[in-house]
């Protein structure tokens, strides 16, 4: 089966103030259909880097991103927004969702974007959040749900569009321990019954046990890829 994410010799540096790291050196990566991969590093390894890379974020890398077969490099801006968009969800440490809108509705904007029709983007978003346990919290705002309901909520979201591979940095991070072992456990459960694929940073080695397969960044290059 053809790999939904394939990176091949993916490098980038940084130059401040006259001087120049190269936090990823030459990172070849790949992620099949459904296959949930943590990628483990101590702080500043460039986890976020890599997630910003292959999350078509941000330009300035050598190497290449095949997302789904297409090979980010030849894409034009627009191409890219458009790749993004039908391929991929992001879940951050922090939830980013749009305080005056309620759980429902931060789950039915990214299918609006995408042209679902409104009753199927909100009966998607509903069926999401009940998976999460958010039945009764579908009305609540950000800013009226726990930090475990706002991730879930953000879980949501970035599932709403059925994405082939979902990108995932620290999304637990912010939680207490407990509460980011459950949310975790909610979410690969979910990631898995959607048929996604993950690749999930964060230097938590228990929760990355977890996974299907771990890969660590050390000194700008992956081992266990
Ligand atoms: N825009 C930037 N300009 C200069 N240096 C940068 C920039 N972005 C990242 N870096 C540097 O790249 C290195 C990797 O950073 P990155 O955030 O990718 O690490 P990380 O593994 O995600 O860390 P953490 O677990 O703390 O989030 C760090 O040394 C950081 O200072």
């Amino acid at each position: 089966m053809n790999d939904i994410l394939k990176v091949t010799g993916l490098a980038r540096s940084f130059t401040q103030g006259g001087v120049t790291i190269d936090v990823l050196r030459g990172i070849d990566l790949t992620v099949g259909p459904g296959e949930i991969v943590a990628l483990l590093g101590p702080s500043g390894s460039g986890k976020s880097t890599l997630l910003q890379a292959v999350g078509l974020l941000e330009g300035g890398f050598d190497g290449s991103i095949r997302i789904d077969g297409e090979e980010a490099a030849k894409l034009d801006n627009d191409g890219r927004t458009r790749l993004r968009r039908d391929a991929l969800g992001f879940v951050y440490q922090f939830h980013h969702l749009l305080p005056d809108f309620n759980a429902t509705e931060n789950v039915i904007l990214p299918q609006v974007i995408r042209d679902v029709e409104m009753p199927a983007a909100k009966a998607r978003a509903e069926s999401l959040l009940t998976a999460l346990g958010l039945g009764h919290r579908l009305d609540h705002r950000p800013s009226q749900l726990s930090g475990g309901e706002q991730q879930r909520v953000a879980v949501a979201r970035a599932l709403a569009n059925r994405p082939a591979l979902v990108l995932a940095d620290e999304p637990t991070g912010n939680l207490d321990e407990r509460t980011a072992d459950v949310v975790l456990s909610e979410f690969l459960r979910l990631v898995r019954g959607e048929g996604s694929a993950a690749l999930v940073a964060t230097h938590n080695e228990r929760l990355a046990q977890k996974m299907d397969r771990v890969v660590r960044l050390h000194e700008g290059v992956l081992q266990g890829a």
